[in-house]
């Protein structure tokens, strides 16, 4: 049996119960074959694959919290401190209740590779809990964050792991916890990042993820020959990343033409209007069904549809595993060209099969999505040296680093013979970094 059968097997086997974190290591594992056969007697001898796939630590803890009648709740908490090869731990928290530790496995081993892919010094890792945001009030809210901040303290600093937001985590949920720790470490210093402007963060942090996959989609259609102004794009989710993702796609002259949240979806054939999707969204905090008090023109559906209205360019923003096999039939049949992973793992390996057979330029999170964590970087780098860069700034270095993730990816496929496969060109990329550091630094 092959090394990297060998690996996938023991990992399924060593962690029942986790079918994501099995899924997000296949396909990594499946992209690196043609690097792990050419270098195989070396890569086994140092138990590289092995150590590659078991976390340096995870933190499990217990976060009790008493809500606004007196009810006292109990959440669990955890922190994967997956790789720290290139730089301390680095990824976000996400709070929503079908998290457990499978789920925040699968986004540390993915943030490893994300991490060095941006090009800056970042080691992966992931974190958050089951709590559920949604429905309660900013005091119970702050109740939470104050006690899964009381443990996770003594885990993080800003010199060895600094989490940031992900699904249920936004700028509300940041302040609290950065209040937290500084209330129990006693330092100021830029141990989480995606803050306010007011105590320490970046400006373009909000925007960055969108931004970013717009500025990635940009790059990959250019280098194949076609333009993103004109064409008609679908995107899924209503947070953070969707919305600034609609937000770049109008300003780059490209009309996106769908939303969702977890009950519904939007239609709106004249181009998704971002102010109404905000206010909805980061100021009511209420469902999609608003929408059409702002557009009356538009459709809004229960349930799971987006992929099926006939779009050139898919951008996928709400979670894992929400465009199956299906709904790449639909995109592919209705003549789609491009699809850019903004969430993390939202297509399924099937589906990303699909899209790579049919010629699809299929761009996989770990790529498209890294805009987020690369100016979470560029927020470290402002804390330590007390410094704010503008907003043009730390935007136009954005889009360079998305405009290297593009050409990395793209070369590092063509020089394995797999050109126009940015799946083995991203992990191959983001793996060649991280192996030379761990070989580098021994067998720890
Ligand atoms: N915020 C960031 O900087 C980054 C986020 N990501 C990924 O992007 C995705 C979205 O994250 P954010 O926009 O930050 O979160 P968010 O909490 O702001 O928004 C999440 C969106 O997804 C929808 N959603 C969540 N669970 C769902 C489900 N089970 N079914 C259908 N819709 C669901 C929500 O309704 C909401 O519209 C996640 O996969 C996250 O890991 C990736 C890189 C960076
Ligand atoms: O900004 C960060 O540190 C983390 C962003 C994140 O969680 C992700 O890239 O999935």
């Amino acid at each position: 049996m092959s090394y990297v059968d060998e690996i996938i097997e023991a990992v399924v086997a060593k962690n029942p119960s986790e079918p994501e974190f099995h899924q997000a290591v296949k396909e990594v594992m499946e992209s690196l074959r043609v690097v792990v056969d050419a270098n195989e007697e070396k890569f086994r001898k140092d138990a590289l694959l092995e150590r590659l796939v078991e976390p340096e630590r995870q933190i499990k803890f217990r976060v009790p919290w008493v809500d606004d009648k007196g009810q006292v709740h109990v959440n669990t908490g955890y922190r994967v401190q997956f790789n720290s090869a290139i730089g301390p731990y680095k990824g976000g928290l996400r709070l929503h209740p079908s998290v457990n530790l499978g789920i925040i496995k699968f986004l540390g081993f993915e943030q490893i590779f994300k991490n060095s892919l941006t090009g800056l010094p970042i080691g992966g890792g992931k974190g958050g809990s089951d709590f559920d945001p949604k429905g309660r009030s900013d005091r119970e809210v702050m109740a939470f964050c104050q006690s899964f901040m009381t443990e996770l303290c003594k885990h993080i600093g800003a010199d060895t792991d600094v989490p940031a937001g992900d699904i249920g985590t936004g700028g509300r949920e940041i302040g609290y916890m950065f209040g937290q720790y500084k209330r129990i470490r006693g330092v100021y210093e830029g141990v989480l990042t995606g803050k306010g402007l007011s105590y320490g963060g970046s400006l373009a942090r909000t925007e960055a993820t969108g931004y970013g996959l717009l500025y990635l989609t940009e790059e990959l259609l250019k280098i194949n020959g076609m333009d993103i102004a004109g064409k008609t794009v679908a995107v899924s989710g209503s947070g953070n990343v969707a919305i600034y993702a609609i937000q770049k796609a109008h300003q780059l002259g490209a009309k996106c033409v769908t939303a969702s949240d977890s009950t519904g979806w939007v239609y709106d054939p004249e181009g998704i209007d971002v102010e109404a999707l905000k206010e909805i969204k980061e100021v009511k905090r209420a469902r999609l069904t608003e929408y059409k008090n702002y557009r009356p023109n538009s459709e809004y559906h229960e349930g799971k549809g987006v992929w099926n209205i006939k779009v050139d360019i898919a951008l996928p923003c709400a979670t894992q595993n929400e465009l199956d096999i299906e709904d790449a039939k639909t995109l592919v049949a209705n003549g789609c060209i491009a699809v850019g992973e903004g969430a993390n793992m939202p297509t399924t390996l099937e589906a990303t099969e699909y899209f790579l057979a049919n010629k699809v330029l299929f761009a996989p999170g770990k790529a498209a999505n890294a805009g987020g964590v690369a100016t979470s970087a560029l927020e470290m780098s402002q804390n330590s040296e007390r410094l704010s860069w503008t907003f043009e700034e730390v935007d136009a270095k954005l889009k360079q680093i998305m405009v290297n993730i593009t050409h990395n990816m793209a070369d590092a496929a063509k020089r394995y013979n797999a050109e126009g496969n940015y799946v083995i060109g991203a992990n191959i990329a983001g793996f060649e970094k991280v192996v030379e550091a761990m070989t580098a630094q021994g067998i720890c």
